[in-house]
């Protein structure tokens, strides 16, 4: 599509490219259609949503490293105006696709660096970075970058999985371990971070005892129904206060019913229903960052893990909306 594309411009942000005048089906997939970063001229960038076609670092089922796209292509049907947050997420603040880091296949390692070294980047230009993966071990290059500007961060973690476990094969990086390396290293706030939607078998009680260590609180997937979205909301905002706060959702998070296309998926998660709810019950809070990962296309059907995914994301720069300078 030409520059004369039409797209929603609200407050002189540029949005989403028009779907009433030219079909949301046509020309490249960009995050809801949104404009590239290259597109939006001399505008400041306040959320640069970025890709890490990533997936070196799983321990089961791989096909993260075509996250990214997928989410973006099952991302065509969202629209400008977010009813349940009575917000415009790409009015109130400038959002632009930043399109996608790379990271060497083939060294882990450097492909961490990358990550890192990117995220550094695009923070130069961006306030906040909306990340979509990738599997989770993106996670720890992303806050190592974003608790290099901030200090400690809350972290908000959705996830079946603790993803503090120490090694795999002896390996320190990987999709387990995240959350362990970030709380060793000082990123995260210990009084500050928390999962929600673990659940399911671990490798041992002591699993719990040493993340409860490393600094995390957990609202197990089987006290949603009696806490409710609100119980849930109030046990995170009572912890996290008025901290700065990385959200990262691992799409796994969800019942497999609803992400089936994922790569450790775990019977008994969340609703989509809750996730979002929960999300935007954290409208207000200082979300500096907020990743969405482990979504694995080649075991999704008919765009169910992707539509999610690209929900969850619209709900997250919908909360960056809500204190987004004016
Ligand atoms: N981060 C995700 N999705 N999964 C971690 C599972 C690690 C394991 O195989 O025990
Ligand atoms: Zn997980
Ligand atoms: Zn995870």
């Amino acid at each position: 599509m030409s520059q004369e594309t039409p797209r929603t411009v609200e407050n002189g942000r540029v949005g989403p490219v028009l779907s009433t005048d030219v079909p949301r089906y046509a020309g490249p997939a960009t995050f809801a259609l949104l404009p590239r970063v290259d597109e939006i001229g001399s505008n400041d960038l306040d959320v640069a949503v970025v890709g890490v076609p990533f997936d070196g670092g799983v321990s089961y089922r791989p096909g993260a490293r075509f996250g990214p796209s997928h989410v973006r292509e099952s991302s065509r049907l969202l629209r400008p105006y977010n009813p349940a947050m009575e917000l415009s997420p790409f009015g109130v603040q400038q959002v632009a696709d930043a399109g996608d880091i790379v990271a060497n296949p083939f060294s882990l390692e450097e492909a961490v660096q990358q990550i890192e070294r990117a995220s550094d980047e695009l923070l130069e230009r961006a306030g906040r970075l909306l990340t979509i993966g990738g599997d989770h071990t993106i996670a720890l290059p992303l806050l190592r970058s974003v608790s290099r500007r901030h200090g400690p961060i809350a972290v908000v973690h959705f996830d079946a999985h603790l993803d503090t476990w120490d090694t795999y094969f002896g390996a320190p990086t990987t999709h387990g371990t995240p959350f362990r390396r970030a709380s060793e290293e000082g990123l995260i706030d210990r009084e500050g971070s928390m999962h929600v939607g673990i659940r399911g078998p671990l490798y041992a009680a002591q699993d719990l005892v040493d993340d409860n260590a490393l600094g995390f609180q957990i609202v197990p997937a089987r006290e949603m129904d009696a806490l409710g979205v609100s119980g849930v909301v109030e046990q995170i905002r009572a912890r996290v206060q008025d901290r700065p706060v990385y959200v990262s959702v691992d799409i796994d998070v969800l019942d497999p019913a609803f992400a089936p296309g994922t790569g450790t998926p775990e019977a008994g998660g969340l609703l989509s229903r809750e996730l979002l709810a929960i999300l935007r019950g954290l409208a207000g809070v200082d979300l500096v960052g907020a990743d969405v990962v482990e979504v694995s296309p080649p075991y999704d059907h008919a765009e169910i893990t992707g539509i999610a995914a690209s929900h969850v994301a619209y709900e997250l720069v919908s909360a960056m909306g809500k204190t987004a300078r004016p």
